[in-house]
């Protein structure tokens, strides 16, 4: 799976958006170590702040099939630049992915830009933050 192929499907997977509200439609695709790729769209909701964006749809779909090992991410939309994923996505991202995993940004003419983990959210609230005690 080059990361072409893997953007490719990004912007495929776009056409299953469900955004009547910002009729933004944004694209998804995680490629996992065991070669399996988890595609997702942004889904909302009349109820605003309920809707979710593609990148958590994406890792919510690997994740509750107990994949935890990724290679690569791809996310995709109509944009001038390559798609900045919102913070809540970058926390949910850090979560899971180590700086070893490249995150493809990119639009409709593959203009992309490829960050590791710790560009996209530096010093991250995590984990080790919880253990104030040890
Ligand atoms: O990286 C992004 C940015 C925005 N959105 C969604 C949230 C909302 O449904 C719509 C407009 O913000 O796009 C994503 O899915 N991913
Ligand atoms: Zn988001």
């Amino acid at each position: 799976m080059s990361s072409n192929k893997l953007i490719e499907e990004a912007i495929n997977v776009r056409k299953n958006a469900y955004v009547p509200y910002s009729k933004f439609p944004v694209g998804a695709a995680l490629l996992t170590k065991s070669g399996k790729v988890y595609t997702g769209c942004n889904i909302e909701n009349a109820a605003y702040t309920v809707g979710c964006c593609a990148e958590r749809v994406t890792i919510f779909k690997a994740i509750s099939d107990g994949e935890t090992a990724f290679v690569e991410m791809a996310v995709a939309a109509d944009t001038k630049r390559p798609v900045p994923p919102c913070g809540a996505c970058r926390q949910v991202m850090s979560e899971f992915f180590s700086n070893e995993i490249q995150i493809h940004l990119t639009n409709l003419s593959k203009e992309t830009k490829t960050f590791r983990m710790d560009e996209l959210l530096p010093f991250s609230f995590n984990n080790d933050d919880l253990l104030k005690n040890e």
